[in-house]
């Protein structure tokens, strides 16, 4: 482990108290009251439709907009007792546009902080490298010395990421990082990223439009409605199985049912559906009934599960474990009432 890598400061919670904000000459606040905590290490995103405060709420939190009433506390630190400089010190701060500079290398874009807070240029340097290589660019090749403009967009937002990494903050606030990228450089960003959460547990708050998108981030989502006001915070599978209100219901979607299906793996409704359905020994080749059935991981979603069996034309699949025997099986009446239960 290298010396930065020791050096990491531990997460900090985020305590949205009766948060506030009505900008001048609005009729309505922009968020009303919010009460919200994000506990230290975990990713939270937050989600509504446009207008919804989703951007004013990050934007509070490291006083780039002022409160109008309540409080927001880092730890036990209410933020507005901090100098609002040396708070944006302890926050990474991420943006869909990255932010990064366009007249500096990646190197410099990825020091500036350590730079201001004084560091040694050997420090700098091997903490650049570092990040680079927690973001997945390979420090070896040229990118430290290329500019911005000489990246990609996925290569850009990687590198915005480890900027805001920079100077090891307890706090990550992420309005739309990956808003820009196409679908495919997309999900290879979000696995990354979600990679990288696991490793070092910053405290994330993680704006977002799309739903399956914080679907797939997030531990807990917190849904904003029109007006700026918390529509329901909730584990993803509380939320599509059951939303709090109607916006909460449309705003998940028609197909919440499917979407709940895949956040759930195969393997872990052996038992349920075991005694939903008596096959609790299902081997898949020895019995004869489930020969013809497609096999799949018992780590797969029960959301593969159910295209594969449709594909196939069965009425079930069978489940196997890593190296391939059938530990048990699933069936269609299994995977619709999962899927069914919330429609
Ligand atoms: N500087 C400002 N002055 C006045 N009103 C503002 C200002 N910034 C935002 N608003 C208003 O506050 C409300 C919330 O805006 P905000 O940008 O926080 O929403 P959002 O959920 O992030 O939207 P989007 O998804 O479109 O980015 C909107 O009605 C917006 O018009």
């Amino acid at each position: 482990m290298t010396e930065q890598s020791n050096d990491l400061r531990t997460a900090s919670s985020i305590i949205f108290d009766q948060a506030t904000k009505l900008y001048p000459g609005q009729a309505q606040p922009a968020l009303d009251a919010l009460n919200l905590i994000v506990d230290a290490g975990e990713l939270v995103c937050l989600v509504g439709p446009s207008g919804g405060g989703k951007t004013t709420a990050l934007m509070l939190v490291n006083r780039l907009v002022e409160l109008s009433s309540g409080d927001i506390r880092l730890g036990d630190k209410s933020i507005g007792s901090l100098d609002a400089i040396a708070l944006r010190r302890e926050i990474g701060y991420v943006i869909q546009q990255t932010g990064l500079f366009p007249h500096m290398t990646i190197a410099e874009n990825i020091g500036l902080v350590p730079q201001i807070l004084g560091w040694d240029k050997n420090k700098i340097r091997n903490r650049v490298h570092e990040l680079l290589e927690l973001v997945g660019l390979t420090p070896t090749a040229d990118i430290a010395k290329r500019y911005p403009g000489q990246l990609s967009g996925g290569q850009q937002q990687r590198v915005g990421i480890a900027r805001a990494l920079a100077a090891n903050p307890p706090v990550m606030l992420m309005d739309e990082p990956f808003g820009a990228l196409d679908p495919i450089t997309r999900t290879h960003v979000q696995d990354e990223f979600l990679a990288l959460h696991h490793e070092i547990g910053k405290t994330t708050l993680f704006v977002t439009h799309d739903i399956d998108e914080a679907i797939k981030m997030s531990g807990r989502i917190a849904i904003l409605k029109p007006g700026g006001k918390l529509a329901q915070y909730d584990t993803p599978d509380a939320i599509l199985s059951r939303p709090a209100d109607d916006f909460v219901e449309k705003f998940v979607g028609a197909d919440r049912g499917l979407k709940r299906l895949s956040l759930i793996q195969v393997g872990s409704m052996l038992a349920d559906s075991a005694s939903a359905t008596g096959q609790a020994s299902a081997t898949g080749q020895s019995d004869p009934g489930l020969a013809g059935w497609p096999r799949i991981q018992h780590d797969a979603s029960a959301r593969t599960a159910l295209s594969l069996l449709l594909a196939a034309e069965t009425d079930g699949v069978v489940v196997t474990d890593g190296g391939d025997s059938a530990i048990g099986a699933v069936t269609l009446k299994d995977l619709t009432s999962i899927a069914g239960s919330t429609v």
